[in-house]
């Protein structure tokens, strides 16, 4: 029995999401990337003059998503896996199932690349993951697409997520203080989108209505920067697809301090993510560290139950 029954039956879970107000649910999932919604329709040319195949086939409804999460490593897995042959993916984010649903399908499918037989069409979106319509939405287009989950340390993820807050607006109040609904009494403000993406156990509950196990696949992000290739082999296995993006396609920059590809799908030089991806993080003190662990650490027990997978968050030691 891989479900979870304490601390929180899924009714129960469900009972909780819906009590949890979500104070930013219009926040952009990833501002740099957030363009989307209004590049999307244009996303067939995103491939740019760089190109060097002509855009042969039909464009067709994606196989597989990459759902999640915010920060967890989505661009990295979709740059990582659009150098496959047998795949095509949008580079833009088109946050149909979110924002654009009201489009209309035909408008998601022109926003996708142009396709040969047999290659599988993708798109990512993290903040399908915590969108609540989302599951039943996708699931109405096509019930056996193959989903794809990149999770983090719940903690990382949040002050990676205020990093990027940070970069943009650096008025904001700091990470301590909007942590916290009561600092004296610890009391978490699990209504922080920074936080509450994090309580990973109670959105999974929410696509588990929809969509079997089975069909979800859990990338860690910590070993998507550790070992990319490993990483890469469960993907192209889960997706059905040859190993083709193995050791070969990576090498550690260690300028970048992340892994990059030796050749992308659309240039042949190497390429690392940009400076928004793998940014320097503020110090957050400890305590409010240790209260966040502390916090997450039953959501996330669930979690491995759920899912059958042990992340090891709570192994890790520092904030990394
Ligand atoms: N190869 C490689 N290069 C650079 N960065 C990498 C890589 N693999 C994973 N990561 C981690 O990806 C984090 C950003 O996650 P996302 O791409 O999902 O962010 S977003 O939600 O789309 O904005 C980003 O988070 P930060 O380090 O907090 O910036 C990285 O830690």
């Amino acid at each position: 029995d891989a479900w979870p029954r304490t601390p929180l039956a899924p009714g129960e879970m469900l009972a909780a999401q819906s009590a949890l107000p979500d104070r930013e649910a219009q926040e952009p999932g990833s501002p740099e990337e957030d363009q989307a919604g209004r590049r999307a329709a244009n996303a067939s040319s995103e491939r740019g003059a760089a190109a060097s195949t002509p855009d042969y086939g039909e464009k067709k409804l994606p196989q597989a998503l990459i759902i999640g999460v915010k920060k967890g490593g989505t661009r990295a897995l979709l740059e990582a896996i659009r150098v496959h042959p047998d795949v095509r993916a949008v580079g833009v984010e088109p946050h149909f199932f979110d924002r654009n649903y009201e489009k209309g399908l035909e408008w998601y499918r022109n926003v996708m690349p142009k396709t040969l037989d047999g290659q599988i069409t993708m798109e990512k979106t993290p903040s399908y993951f915590v969108t609540n319509e989302a599951p039943k939405r996708i699931h109405s287009m096509a019930r056996d697409i193959k989903l794809i989950v990149v999770v983090r340390n719940p903690v990382t993820r949040a002050i990676s997520d205020y990093t990027q807050t940070l970069s943009k607006k650096p008025e904001i109040p700091t990470f301590e203080v909007l942590a916290f609904k009561n600092r004296t009494l610890g009391l978490i403000d699990a209504s922080w989108s920074a936080i509450r993406i994090g309580i990973y156990a109670l959105h999974l509950e929410n696509w588990l209505q929809y969509f079997p196990l089975s069909q979800i696949l859990f990338v860690s992000g910590e070993r998507l920067i550790v070992d990319p290739a490993g990483e890469m082999a469960k993907v192209q296995d889960f997706l059905g697809l040859k190993r083709v993006v193995t050791e070969k396609h990576f090498y550690f920059n260690k300028t970048k301090g992340f892994p990059c590809l030796k050749k992308p799908e659309d240039s042949s030089a190497p390429r690392c993510l940009g400076k928004s991806k793998g940014r320097t993080h503020p110090r957050i003190d400890p305590d409010v560290i240790h209260r966040l662990r502390k916090f997450y650490k039953p959501f996330n027990m669930m979690f491995y139950q759920m899912t059958g997978q042990d992340f090891q968050w709570e192994q890790e030691e520092g904030d990394k």
